[in-house]
């Protein structure tokens, strides 16, 4: 990587941080420049970077890396980090599916995300889709663009309706759940739901909910809890998927499963490409007109599988579900601050969910790092929570 392609920050920091793509806001340079560091982003205009890249830019000296979800980091990267000092890497994203986390936790490099702050953006994407396909609004946004619209007619663009229906999620973790709740608050939608935890908060919310609704003379909303990821594809109007990518949730939908779906069905997916056989999703959605879709994530992204382009019962965005100025920016200060704070021997934060205090502009951070996976592989001491001290 060329020299001139990397932008300096507090050049005669003590430990030598990268980042691999520059990120929004200035609140994570001043979190690496408050913690002695001198940081290096990355500005060469190439979206994403290979291996080869970003061993030019870890070079012979580099204590901490901040990367995206785009780059493998693999054994090839966390030994080359290794040899060049370094012990701390974050992801940009709460996902790291694109992360090696055995191989780092060997190399002794902590492996940072950023969950929470994402939760609420990614889950109203998805409910974004949501309507968008339920109600066609990319056809019709299409169809009026073109000089189409003639006038009124009773069956022009007719979709789904919300209310009443039931909607499944498949991963209720934080984005499932916060997804669900959106969806049941906002259009009165029962929920179905699989995941291999009990979601506990989501199951008490729509009980109290649902018995408020009643109390009003209104029709109770419900839940429940499905055995297994078939139920809620047999049962569910809407279908939305959250869970982690691994090699459980890997093609878990697939021809056999679409094929469960009611006909009329919506699927939603803004966790990660592969989750879903895209190629079988293609042959569903031609064999099925009134089956909709809406994806913020591909199988082989960037790229779609062929046809999934050409086809109006699909709306598809170029993942941004975190999309948010307040939520990207918060996503480069949670990554900044899992770097700084393991180069300044920070224990790990209490709780990974609640991230909020790591992101106030006008209070110091804690001193701690907010998310690390593998902190127990790596035997990292987690700080007591602040009312305990
Ligand atoms: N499209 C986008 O821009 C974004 C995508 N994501 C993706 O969403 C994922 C979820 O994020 P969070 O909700 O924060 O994580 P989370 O860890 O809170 O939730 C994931 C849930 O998936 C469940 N799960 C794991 N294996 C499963 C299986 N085989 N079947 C059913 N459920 C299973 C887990 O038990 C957990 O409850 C991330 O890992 C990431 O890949 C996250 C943020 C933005
Ligand atoms: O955080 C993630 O996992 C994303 O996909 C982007 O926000």
């Amino acid at each position: 990587m060329a020299a001139s392609s990397v932008q300096v920050f507090n050049a005669a920091g003590k430990f030598r941080v990268v980042s691999t793509k520059p990120m929004p806001g200035e609140q994570w340079i001043r979190a690496l420049v408050n913690a002695g560091c001198r940081v290096e982003v990355c500005t060469a205009q190439k979206t994403i970077l290979s291996v080869e890249d970003i061993l030019s830019l870890i070079g012979s000296k580099c204590d901490g890396v901040i990367g995206q979800l785009t780059e493998d980091w693999g054994e090839t990267l966390f030994s080359a980090l290794k040899k060049a000092g370094g012990t701390a890497f974050s992801n940009m994203a709460v996902g790291y599916n694109n992360v090696d986390v055995d191989a780092a936790s060997k190399h002794g490099i902590a492996v940072g995300n950023t969950p929470g702050v994402l939760t609420e953006t990614t889950a109203e994407l998805a409910a974004a889709l949501t309507l968008s396909a339920a109600r066609r609004v990319v056809e019709a946004d299409d169809f009026m663009r073109a000089g189409k619209y003639d006038g009124w007619l009773p069956t022009l663009f007719v979709g789904n309706l919300l209310k009443g229906q039931t909607v499944g999620i498949i991963g209720a973790g934080r984005i499932g759940s916060a997804y669900a709740r959106m969806m049941i608050e906002g259009f009165k939608m029962n929920v179905i739901y699989y995941d291999l935890y009990q979601a506990k908060y989501l199951e008490n919310f729509v009980t109290a909910y649902g018995n408020f609704l009643k109390s009003q003379g209104d029709t109770p909303v419900t839940w429940k809890r499905a055995a297994s990821a078939e139920e809620v594809l047999k049962e569910a109007d809407v279908v939305s998927l959250h869970p982690v990518l691994d090699k459980t949730t890997y093609h878990l939908i697939n021809k056999e499963r679409l094929a469960l779906m009611k006909k009329e069905a919506v699927l939603v997916n803004a966790s990660r490409g592969p989750v879903i056989d895209e190629v079988a999703l293609v042959e569903h959605l031609k064999a099925n007109p009134m089956f909709r879709v809406g994806l913020d994530v591909f199988e082989d992204e960037p790229y779609m599988k062929p046809g999934l382009g050409e086809l109006p019962n699909a709306v598809v965005v170029p993942h941004i579900a975190s999309a948010s100025k307040w939520t990207r920016e918060g996503m480069a200060t949670l990554a900044a601050l899992n770097v700084a704070g393991k180069l300044q021997g920070h224990p790990i934060w209490h709780n990974s969910n609640l991230v909020l205090p790591f992101l106030d502009e006008n209070v110091p951070p804690p001193k701690a790092c907010p998310s690390i996976v593998n902190a127990k592989a790596l035997g990292l001491q987690v700080a007591p929570p602040p009312s305990k001290l």
